[in-house]
């Protein structure tokens, strides 16, 4: 038997929802077809008609299209590139310890209580950073300008820009430019929601102006338990860690060790009968920028040149973890390594290579003994009584004369107290330079200080000049 199976022909519909969808496309067609007719039809009206504006025209578009261009660079960063250097710089008392051990504890689960020299952490399955944390010390701004891949700059938002800041943007530019991310801190202090936005705002754009239009900046509203709020923390951390670096010229043409740890080999008998002799030391620390070859001269920051007696490859203390696919890190491979601070499992020696026992976790022990806060810290750190402290002390007016004892001073002054008003502690001063720079709004302080910066930076590089008299290059190596 014998199926047979015959097909309709297909009917076109001439009704209905799908008939109507199908005009009214074919109309939509139509009518696009018929605008660019016009332009056929009537090309008069589409002519051009100013050869000037044309031209301007033109040149825009091309001016626009070149701004984008970029020189080629030779990337030459290895497979496993060393750690980016993060340097967290701002004003004393802004909060610069304190995100950086937000950020340590965000990325390695572990708490370190003391900043102390560059801490390096394993942040991803590919990359690493090296927390630096700069002082205000115009020499440390000029070294790490250099060396930074990336720049926190902190800002206290109750007292706006200040002197510090405007230092170390100036020095950025002349090392090439960084890249800079603005936090603000001690958004807290406001208690009014309307000054609050409005000097976020105001700061934003005076910080767009320093640096570039729709520059990144944070904010950290306020603390909780003497850290930053996780959810902030952990934004800013995720958004460094994804982060792309365009190289910079002086970085990819030196050599250079962001040393993180020195070991003094001189015999200790040399060093009690001559303090002063040759000293032979070993830095450590990733290599950057291009080779480093051996017994070449190098420059060491305040210091001097030297050549290198021998450079060697030690192994990795703060590996990236093993190339496996996994989305995230284990806790054995969230490493923290910080040997100025005493942390990190394995130390190689000149002579001897060292191990950790409580490995690259700090113990808790530390923690519940060393408070973050530096007002507990520094009242267990006491000796002495207060009374006791302030008899003892001296002060000097000027500076190159001789220090004053509370007794001459009591002499000269009558009756007022003697020590007090000259103690200052931190907060006194922050408040005491607030005072002095209220009057004047953002872009007065940015002149004045700029101006102040000048003479700054020159007297910064006639002391270098003098201590080490061929290394202008390695002083101010802009685009070199
Ligand atoms: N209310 C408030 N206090 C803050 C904020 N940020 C930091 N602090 C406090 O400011 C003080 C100084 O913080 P640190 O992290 O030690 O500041 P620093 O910049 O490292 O200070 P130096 O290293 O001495 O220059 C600490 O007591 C913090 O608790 C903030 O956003 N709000």
């Amino acid at each position: 038997m014998e199926f047979r199976h015959e097909q309709k022909r297909h009917q076109q519909k001439h009704s209905g929802p799908k008939a109507e969808k199908k005009k009214k496309r074919k109309q939509r067609e139509q009518d696009a077809e018929q605008e660019q007719d016009e332009r056929k039809r009537n090309p008069r009206a589409f002519a051009v008609r100013s050869a000037v504006r044309m031209a301007r025209n033109f040149h825009r578009t091309q001016d626009l299209k070149t701004k984008k261009h970029h020189i080629p660079l030779v990337d030459r960063t290895p497979l496993e590139p060393p750690p980016i250097v993060v340097v967290v710089m701002g004003p004393p008392k802004v909060g610069k310890s304190t995100l950086i051990r937000c950020l340590i504890k965000n990325y390695t689960r572990q708490k370190l209580a003391d900043i102390c020299g560059p801490v390096t952490i394993v942040s991803g399955k590919k990359r690493r950073l090296t927390f630096i944390e700069c002082n205000n010390d115009i020499n440390t701004m000029i070294d790490l300008a250099k060396v930074a891949d990336l720049v926190l700059m902190l800002i206290d938002a109750s007292f706006g820009f200040e002197m510090e800041t405007f230092e170390f943007l100036n020095i950025c530019q002349v090392h090439g430019f960084p890249r800079v991310m603005g936090v603000l801190t001690h958004l807290d202090s406001f208690k009014n929601n309307k000054t609050l936005n409005k000097t976020k705002k105001r700061l934003k754009h005076r910080f767009w102006t320093e640096v570039y239009q729709g520059a990144k900046l944070f904010y950290l509203s306020g603390m909780v338990y003497g850290e930053y709020q996780t959810r902030e923390v952990k934004n800013l951390g995720r958004f460094i860690s994804v982060m792309k670096f365009r190289p910079l010229v002086w970085q990819t043409s030196h050599p250079y060790v962001v040393a993180d740890r020195m070991e003094d080999l001189t015999d200790p008998e040399a060093i009690r009968l001559n303090p002063k002799c040759d000293r032979t030391v070993s830095l450590y620390g990733y290599l950057r920028g291009t080779f480093l070859k051996n017994k070449c001269q190098i420059h060491i920051p305040g210091v001097g040149d030297f050549s290198v007696a021998d450079a060697s490859f030690l192994p990795d203390p703060c590996p990236l973890p093993e190339m496996l696919k996994k989305r995230a890190l284990n806790e054995r491979e969230r490493l923290l390594y910080a040997p100025m601070a005493g942390v990190g499992g394995l130390v190689y020696d000149k002579d001897a290579v060292y191990i950790d026992m409580p490995g690259s976790h700090v113990s808790h022990q530390q923690e519940e003994v060393r408070p973050t806060t530096e007002l507990v810290q520094s009242l267990m750190g006491t000796h002495t009584t207060l009374d006791a402290k302030m008899a003892a002390s001296k002060v000097s007016l000027f500076t190159g004369t001789a220090a004053l004892t509370p007794e001459e001073v009591q002499d000269n002054s009558g009756k007022q107290g003697p020590v007090e008003s000259r103690v200052w502690d931190a907060e006194t001063q922050r408040e005491r330079r607030k005072a002095i720079f209220a009057e004047e709004d953002d872009e007065g302080r940015a002149l004045r200080w700029k101006e102040d910066l000048a003479q700054k930076a020159t007297e910064a590089y006639l002391r270098q000049q003098r201590a080490a008299p061929n290394v202008r290059k390695l002083v101010y190596g802009a685009g070199e």
